[in-house]
């Protein structure tokens, strides 16, 4: 398979209710995917059934032979009693050099930070040390939950602008949830829209304009829709349907071969 990591036909339970239904998703080298959806739509479950952190009850999860993953989680919670520095906390998981832990906390914009307490850590470097903690094991695919949770808005811009120059020069793939709309559309080369099962998925031309994307983020859209309204290609047939079962597809995107039933 040329697929990094691939879902078929997933459905996931968590604490005896059906969080996933049915989902079948894909990602490729060097692509960024963005995965959007509501509170509670079973993002974060994706990614760990994906990862392999959750089991699936029904359909099947691969990944490529040998993969390497870099995550970084929504949460992660440090303990306030121990004086852990940021150097140390990266060279934890995989014993990497102080060398390496430095070097990598440079590429991401905080050096200053090395021998500072993680717990005295502004939103934005923890941000970032979290991100060097995931690129240290040179991942091929990096799996992001909300990765700028807490930023303000020309944080969150900077770190997606670092994603992206980290995916350029690694050639690594990158599969994260965002909540934000204007960011996400202009970062990725491909958004799936989740609420329990695919919505819609595709470019973000594609998904911007869909009728289920903007029901389900109805007037919150507003800023995205009008970033993108003077760009898409005037092609409103899915706009003229009222049924249910009028689910958008990629047209230009050589992955979308879903065909969910709402
Ligand atoms: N440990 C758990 N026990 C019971 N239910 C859970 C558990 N973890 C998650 N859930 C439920 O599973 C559903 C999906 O949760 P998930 O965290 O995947 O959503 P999400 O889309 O990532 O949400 P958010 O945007 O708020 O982070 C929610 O209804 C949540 O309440």
């Amino acid at each position: 398979m040329t697929a990094l990591i691939e879902a078929r036909n997933i459905c996931v339970r968590v604490g005896g209710q059906e969080v996933l239904h049915d989902v079948s998703m894909q990602i490729a080298p060097r692509e960024i995917v963005t995965i959007l959806g509501p509170n509670g739509s079973g993002k974060s479950t994706l990614l760990r059934a994906l990862l392999g952190i959750l089991p699936v009850s029904h359909g099947a999860v691969s990944q490529r032979p040998g993969l390497r993953i870099g995550y970084m989680p929504q949460k992660l919670h440090i303990d306030r009693t121990m004086p852990l520095s940021a150097s140390r906390f990266l060279s934890l998981p995989g014993r990497h050099t102080q060398a390496e832990t430095q070097a990598m906390l440079t590429r991401v914009g905080v050096p200053e930070v090395a021998d500072r307490p993680m717990t005295g850590l502004s939103g934005g470097q923890f941000q970032r040390v979290l991100l060097a903690r995931a690129l240290l094991t040179r991942p091929e695919l990096l799996v992001l939950d909300e990765p700028t949770q807490g930023l303000d808005q020309p944080g969150e811009a900077a770190f997606y602008r670092l994603i992206d120059e980290v995916r350029d020069e690694t050639g690594a793939a990158v599969l994260m949830v965002s909540h934000d709309l204007h960011v996400v559309m202009s970062a990725s080369d491909r958004v799936i829209c989740l609420n329990g099962h695919i919505c819609c998925e595709g470019t973000p031309r594609v998904v911007s304009n869909a009728p289920e994307y903007r029901a389900l983020f109805g007037l919150g859209t507003q800023g995205a829709l009008a970033l993108y309204q003077h760009v898409h290609d005037h092609d409103h047939t899915h706009d003229d349907h009222t049924h249910d079962h009028d689910h958008a597809h990629a047209h230009d995107d050589k992955h979308g071969h879903h065909h969910h039933a709402g």
